[in-house]
């Protein structure tokens, strides 16, 4: 009964919410000009600056734009609502066509926006973001990386290549923007769960970013998709005539370090307080790097460390959902399927946390994890085992009867787990978790695309029992249980992170981002649900509330940041300001400080560049 009490008043503030919005869309105040260097048709060549029919007359006067347009000015309202017709008009007609085909259709109307008029493109973005993030991200994103090079029509963001050795001091300042605040860089090698797609692996930094914007207000003139094409070792991608990256295999080594240590280097001197996010690089690189510029650079592996603080969020939530004191996590037994960068971030930040509320070293903090690969349980029987993973390896005296190698299904029948958490395959072994120790057994499946889940929503609820909490990478609708019940899917994404990391870090001007202030942005996601939702199966707040959990981990983020005295500061807002600003103050200013796409009156200004 409750259930639906609180649904109705989350739907009433949804409303609310959505009434503000709509109020502060279409406000009338008149926002701060914003100054350009173009004039004429070059201004409608820019999706920064341009606004299609929206200009008015005396700006078209001022900016030589008469003639150029048809002579009616359509207000950004008509704007917003005829493109949300056209999208609705694309939904009826492709009712019944394959999911990948719809999807695709969504992506390139939306894609076509984003390329002609960015205001209009991140409004609709930031109105509709429970709609369309499946559209930019995932999972419609990997499609996209997928069908790149046949999709291509505009280039966005900047590629790096192996080819470009010793020129990338000077090309870095090709790029026309003066500042950039944001980077999201790939190398290609591991897209999603779908493997090595080379170049065409930009789409995800582009996907990324336009979540940095929805979520965490980041001004889209402030951002740089980076696409490192060190070549692909896709044998269909180098066949391919139409491919569009280098043709040859993934450089190595010290070769592979040198071009990245270059792309760093030329960012810092041209950027300096710029955020570098690494997003998608295959293992041994994504903590080659971390561990590289961690200390050098101001940044993060969103793979490793976004998707731990998301997962101990969950995690913590679990306990929650089961009536227990927070503390008792150091009892839950939890099974790892994926013994990757993402698998054993998770497993590295769970253990630190354990160890942290046990009081105990982190090899005793380890006990109740279990890491599985694809050859099964990793124990210290393994041989060449891998330096990451090692740490994690289960002493073979010490798991009852289980080998090295033993199974997914062995172990979950013999440990009975609290959770079964997949950053890989835990197909097949739902029954089993029948057999948990736990009342409300939680299923994390949270690999991406949809099509790389571990299982479906409805598979976990139909096989584990529907009183199991559920959160998958990607989204899933909600699953009917029948009887009127409901089972709940989460999505246990990264994205509730590292848009808060990386507005946190670039409000305090962090020199880096550190462990500190990772576990804060990872716990204030976890206190933010209510004892009410956590019950009820509900462990991260909807996509629609993003901007709000952003200002929230992101003031997290900033004060770790500041406590640490890893801060120096903001533009106008130095430490002294930062030091004195209390928790709420934070929040605020945190939240004052995101960018939300209105039409500025464009104010020209001769001999400059943008
Ligand atoms: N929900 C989220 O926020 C995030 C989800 N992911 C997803 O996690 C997945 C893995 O990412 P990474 O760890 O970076 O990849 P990775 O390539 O570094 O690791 C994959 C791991 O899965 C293991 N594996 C493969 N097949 C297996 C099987 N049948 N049974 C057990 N283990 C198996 C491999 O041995 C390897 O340890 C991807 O699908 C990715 O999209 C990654 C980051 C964030
Ligand atoms: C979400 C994400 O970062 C991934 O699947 O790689
Ligand atoms: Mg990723």
């Amino acid at each position: 009964m409750w259930r639906n009490i609180l649904s109705k008043s989350a739907n009433a503030a949804e409303v609310g919410k959505a009434n503000l919005r709509r109020e502060r869309r279409f406000s009338t105040a008149i926002p701060g000009p914003c100054i350009v260097h173009k004039r004429g048709a070059d201004i409608l060549h820019d999706p920064w600056f341009n606004k299609d029919t929206g200009f008015p007359m005396t700006e078209r006067d001022r900016l030589g734009l008469r003639g150029l347009l048809p002579p009616r000015v359509i207000s950004f309202e008509q704007q917003y609502d005829r493109f949300m017709d056209s999208y609705h008009s694309l939904e009826k007609n492709t009712q019944g066509q394959p999911d990948g085909i719809v999807s695709l259709s969504k992506w390139r109307i939306l894609n076509r926006l984003h390329d002609r008029n960015e205001t209009l493109y991140y409004r609709v973005l930031i109105d509709n973001i429970k709609d369309f993030a499946p559209i930019v991200y995932t999972p419609t994103v990997g499609l996209v990386c997928q069908n790149y090079s046949g999709l291509f029509r505009r280039p966005r963001g900047m590629y790096f290549s192996a080819k470009d050795k010793g020129e990338m001091m000077s090309m870095i300042y090709n790029w026309p923007a003066h500042q950039v605040d944001m980077i999201v860089i790939t190398d290609g090698s591991r897209i999603l769960g779908l493997g090595d797609l080379g170049v065409q692996g930009i789409g995800i930094p582009i996907g990324k970013l336009d979540m940095y914007v929805a979520a965490a207000g980041i001004n889209p003139q402030r951002t740089l998709p980076i696409m490192l094409d060190v070549g692909t070792n896709n044998q269909k991608l180098l066949q391919d005539p139409l491919y569009l990256g280098l043709r040859e295999p993934r450089l190595e080594g010290e070769e592979y370090l040198s071009i990245v240590d270059e792309f760093m280097e030329a960012v810092h001197t041209r950027w300096p307080k710029a955020i570098v996010q690494f997003e998608d690089f295959q293992m041994k690189w994504a903590f080659e790097t971390l561990q590289r510029y961690r200390k050098k650079f101001c940044m993060f592996n969103d793979d490793i460390q976004g998707t731990a603080g998301v997962a101990l969020a969950g995690l913590l939530g679990t306990v929650r959902a089961q009536g227990r004191p927070l503390s008792d996590f150091v009892k839950q037994k939890i099974v790892v399927v994926g013994a990757g960068s993402a698998g054993l971030g998770v497993l590295s930040m769970a253990v630190q946390a354990v160890s942290k509320m046990a009081g105990s070293s982190e090899t005793a903090a380890n006990r109740n994890f279990y890491l599985i690969d694809k050859d099964g349980l990793v124990t210290k029987d393994r041989k060449n085992i891998d330096s990451a993973a090692a740490p994690f390896a289960k002493d073979p005296g010490d798991i009852d009867g289980l080998r090295e190698g033993a199974s997914l299904i062995e172990v979950v029948k013999k440990v009975k787990p609290h959770v079964l958490l997949g950053l890989s395959g835990v197909g097949g072994v739902l029954k089993a978790m029948r057999e948990s120790d736990s009342a409300k057994p939680a299923i994390f499946a949270m690999s991406n695309p949809t099509s790389n889940a571990e299982c479906t929503a409805a598979e976990a609820f139909k096989h584990a029992g529907g009183h199991i909490v559920f959160a998958s990478g990607s989204p899933f609708e909600n699953v009917d249980l029948g009887n009127g019940r409901i089972g709940h899917v989460n999505q246990a994404n990264n994205m509730y992170l590292f848009p808060g990391i990386g507005l946190g870090s670039l409000l305090t001007g962090a020199r880096i981002i550190s462990d500190g202030m990772l576990q804060a942005a990872s716990e204030r996601l976890a206190s933010y649900m209510t004892d009410e939702e956590t019950q009820n199966g509900i462990l991260f707040p909807s996509i629609s509330r993003i901007r709000d959990v952003t200002s929230e981990v992101g003031a997290a983020v900033a004060q770790a940041a500041v406590a640490e005295e890893l801060a120096e500061g903001h533009g106008e807002v130095g430490i002294k300001e930062l030091m004195q600003m209390s928790k709420v103050e934070m929040v605020e200013y945190v939240a004052r400080n995101m960018w939300f796409p209105v039409y500025s009156p464009l104010v020209h200004e001769k001999n400059g560049s943008n």
